[in-house]
């Protein structure tokens, strides 16, 4: 394509609300434009760009053995009815009604619409295992759309369905999806990692989201430092301490203390002259209604998944100031188990073998020492409700744990019968027995996928694109189109280049070459092929984009040299 006529609205400064480097760079480097806060349009590179991840995604899934369809955007209400979702997005889910007033909802998933189409068509163990997978325009009307494409409102997604007549099937269309997003993101040129994850509202119990490490992320990774372990740190298990490493000093007696205004753990360790870690932290919830306060030390936090899924609650929430004083007789900073009624008492297992701990006295302005769990109070639960922390003991080796910020851009999911058992997609086995399909559901961020990329890969110049994903395989560039010379030797190779195959963005744009070489290391084209004043030595040049490196090449042996060079740097 000729620069020249290229739609490329590259600029030179960025609006203040691209807050990270990925964005700012394909605002100004002419890949998007903002059309509503988390709306965007995809200019021609991006669409570019975008289409090459698609491909790789295609090949992969269906060399994985899914089968390619296309769903509806529009999903009718009553799918989402019928299994009891329509009420658990709130907001987050778009929805409208159509001309007859009947309740639509813009998809945000597709669990609902593939679960009714396979229990319509499907009814024979001989038709599965199926995997069926679409690349879709997705809406999600998240609170706070930011960091543009990679938290937007409307992106596309590839999301894949695998439907299973037993738990084997499943787990064989699970592993295979999961080695496809390998490939996929290895051919991507990503450096990822595969985490395990939790499966919040969408249910089942075994998922896996693969992150890009990246450290814009929003997600934080806990991974081992000596075997593979790795998990979403919301997710990542924490094993009880050993009982040997608990103190070994003299049972206090339990005593009240004074403890006048104090507002956080801090200022209690403080008042005390106690260490955080002999704080007991409690922190009251409402799960589905029902009043439950979790025990922690002092120096964690309490980690609101492991609760709710502990719980099998649907809804977990802070319990406010007027539930905490009805329940406890005292203000936040005051609450404890001690002589606690009419509440569940769950504990982490880092608060089991304290020892002369202090807690909240159920009185304002006071608190308890000398207190030792088990004399002192009993809990209905001691489990694992904290927050992993760096340096944790890894739960698979005992390798202290390390954190990266990642970038979620696919997630994998085993959902068991949740979806099929809701929409009846059953099927006859070989008994002739009617028995409910095991589904897997697999999503990609689509649009997500190439901004991380970005953030993953670029410099202070500009972007430098992984090959597999660049809008173009070369970036040509005539140094002065005004000198003959130049422009002869550049239009004779853009032609040679263009009819050998290649991809090719010319830059022939009668601009200044300081305004070129910017906008070429912004655009981020991996290999670039400059045609300069070296065309009267009969030279052209090389710049490899990611390490600036620049080659002097011999006009004739200039298009092999490409070759070689892109084969180096695939
Ligand atoms: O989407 C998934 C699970 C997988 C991810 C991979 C591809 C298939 N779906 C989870 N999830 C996330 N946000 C949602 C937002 C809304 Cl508003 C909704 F109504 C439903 C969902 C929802 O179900
Ligand atoms: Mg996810």
């Amino acid at each position: 394509m000729r620069q020249s006529r290229a739609f490329i609205p590259t600029m030179r400064d960025v609006p203040a609300e691209a807050e990270v480097a990925s964005h700012r760079l394909l605002l100004r480097a002419g890949y998007i434009r903002q059309v509503a806060s988390g709306v965007y349009t995809y200019l021609p590179l991006a669409w570019r760009v975008l289409k090459k991840a698609m491909a790789i995604i295609r090949e992969e899934m269906d060399a994985a053995g899914g089968q390619e369809i296309l769903m509806p955007a529009l999903q009718p209400a009553e799918l989402w009815q019928a299994t009891g979702r329509w009420d658990d997005y709130g907001p987050l889910m778009m929805r409208l009604v159509d001309r007859h007033e009947r309740p639509f909802a813009l998809g945000p998933t597709h669990e609902e619409v593939i679960t009714a189409l396979v229990r319509d068509e499907v009814k024979s163990y001989r038709r599965l295992p199926l995997i069926l997978y679409q690349i879709q325009t997705k809406f999600r009307d998240e609170y706070r759309p930011r960091f543009g494409l990679l938290r937007g409102r409307e992106f596309i997604m590839k999301d894949a369905y695998s439907f299973d007549r037993d738990e084997a099937g499943l787990e064989a269309s699970y592993r295979a999806m999961y080695r496809a997003y390998v490939r996929i993101f290895e051919r991507m040129g990503l450096k990822f990692r595969a985490v395990e994850a939790d499966a919040g509202a969408i249910g089942g119990s075994y998922n896996h989201e693969f992150m890009v490490l990246a450290d814009v992320g929003e997600d934080t990774i806990a991974y081992c430092t000596a075997c593979d372990y790795a998990a979403n740190v919301e997710r990542a298990e924490v094993p009880p301490p050993d009982p040997a490493s608990a103190p070994d000093e003299p049972v206090r007696p339990l005593e009240r203390a004074r403890t006048p205004g104090i507002r956080t753990v801090a200022e209690q360790a403080a008042i005390l002259g106690l260490p955080l870690e002999k704080i007991i932290k409690n922190v009251v919830y409402l799960a589905d209604g029902a009043p439950v306060v979790v025990l922690v030390r002092g120096d964690h936090q309490v980690n609101e998944v492991k609760v709710k899924n502990f719980l099998g609650a649907r809804f977990l929430e802070m319990a406010d100031e007027a539930t905490i004083r009805r329940l406890f007789g005292a203000g936040p900073g005051f609450v404890g188990p001690i002589g606690a009624r009419d509440v569940r008492i769950l504990a982490d297992h880092a608060v089991r073998h304290l020892r002369n701990a202090s807690t909240g006295a159920n009185e304002d302005d006071w608190h308890y020492v000398g207190v030792n769990p088990g004399r002192d109070f009993q809990v209905e639960a001691y489990g694992d409700f904290r927050v992993a922390q760096e340096g944790d003991a890894c739960p698979r080796c005992g390798a202290p744990l390390a954190f990266a910020r990642g970038i979620e851009v696919g997630h994998v999911f085993k959902l068991g019968t949740k979806y099929s058992a809701a929409l009846g997609a059953v099927y006859l086995d070989e008994d002739g027995r009617q028995r409910e399909m095991l589904m897997g559901s697999y999503g990609i961020g689509v649009s997500r996928v190439i901004q991380a990329a970005v953030e993953q890969s670029h410099d202070e110049d500009g972007i430098i694109w992984p090959p597999a994903l660049a809008p173009f395989d070369l970036h040509l560039l005539v140094v002065n189109a005004a000198d003959a010379d130049q422009l002869t030797v550049a239009e004779g190779l853009y032609d040679a280049l263009t009819s050998g195959g290649l991809d090719v963005l010319y830059d022939d744009r009668p601009e200044r070459a300081g305004v070129k070489f910017k906008d070429a290391d912004l655009i981020g084209i991996p290999l670039q092929v400059i045609v300069g004043s070296g065309v009267k030595d009969g030279e052209i040049e090389l710049k490899i984009r990611r390490t600036k490196e620049k080659r002097r090449v011999p006009l004739p042996e200039a298009l092999e040299t490409i070759r070689a060079v892109r084969s180096e740097l695939a």
